[in-house]
């Protein structure tokens, strides 16, 4: 389970001075749910995920992942979660099998555990016919499923995934969102990032539609299109970008004169 609570976090940007990118975001992601956050780039998920994988510090707000305060408890928080972005490193003289082996010992798993849960992982992913391959031979899709091995090797709770088909071609993708699915059946709270409408639309129990580190509504699909009463998506996803935009300028004429 994730819960976010007027989660802020601002940058001290050389141009633009104190940057407010994530600004007092509340969510819940609870275990059996895909949780997507649609935003356009610079929107604040990056941000937002990256506190919640301890990889940076909330400026004020509350995260906690199972339980777990991702500051105060970061070392159990990266026990409960596992982390799947577009650019994982991928060493390039490590075959697929040796990569998931490193990061399950860094996890501490014992040899029988580890290697039974790669004979599992490299089934479930279909990664038996590239275990060898080293990674400055892999495909980017090999490259993506071994990204994903290595963030499910120990067995978390909540997966968290950053833009994570951006660069796959369609049918690497589609495996992709399948495998989120099945995680998501068996009891994984999942996380998604995207800017692409079509993949909340498909996948998503939940939507945030995020916009200039804000929330700018959230609920599942149905409950959005019938509160904005929308059917159309895009429709529904650009008009509230372009109201917050408006109040945004409205706001800002009103403080200038
Ligand atoms: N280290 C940093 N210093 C200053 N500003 C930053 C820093 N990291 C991110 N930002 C700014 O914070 C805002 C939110 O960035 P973030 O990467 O979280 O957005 P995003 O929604 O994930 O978009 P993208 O898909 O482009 O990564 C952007 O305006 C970005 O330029």
């Amino acid at each position: 389970m994730i819960q976010v609570q007027h989660l802020t976090k601002t940058y001290e940007d050389l141009h633009r001075g104190r940057f407010v990118a994530v600004d007092r975001i509340s969510f819940t992601v609870r275990p059996g749910e895909i949780f997507g956050l649609l935003g356009p780039n610079g929107a604040g998920k990056t941000t937002v995920l990256r506190i919640l994988s301890t990889v940076l510090s909330p400026t004020s707000g509350i995260a906690t992942v199972d339980g777990f305060n991702v500051e105060s408890d970061a070392a159990e928080v990266r026990r409960r979660i596992g982390f799947v972005s577009n650019n994982t490193a991928i060493y390039e003289r490590m075959t697929a099998w040796e990569l998931v082996e490193y990061f399950g010992r860094l996890h501490g798993m014992a040899n029988d555990q580890l290697l039974h849960r790669m004979e599992n992982l490299f089934d479930r992913l279909r990664m038996n016919d590239f275990r060898n391959v080293p990674g400055s031979k892999m495909s980017t899709g090999m490259r993506q499923k071994v990204s994903i091995a290595r963030a499910m090797i120990h067995d978390p709770p909540v997966l968290v995934f950053d833009e994570a088909t951006l660069g796959l071609d369609v049918l690497v993708a589609r495996n992709l969102l399948s495998v989120i699915r099945s995680l998501r059946d068996a009891g994984k709270c999942l996380i998604f990032s995207t800017h692409i409408m079509s993949e909340v639309e498909r996948l998503c129990d939940r939507i945030a539609i995020m916009h200039r580190g804000r929330i700018l509504d959230s609920g599942s699909l149905a409950e959005l299109t019938q509160r904005h009463r929308e059917d159309d998506f895009e429709e529904l996803f650009f008009g509230l970008l372009s109201r917050h935009e408006n109040s945004d300028a409205e706001l800002a004429e009103g403080i200038a004169s």
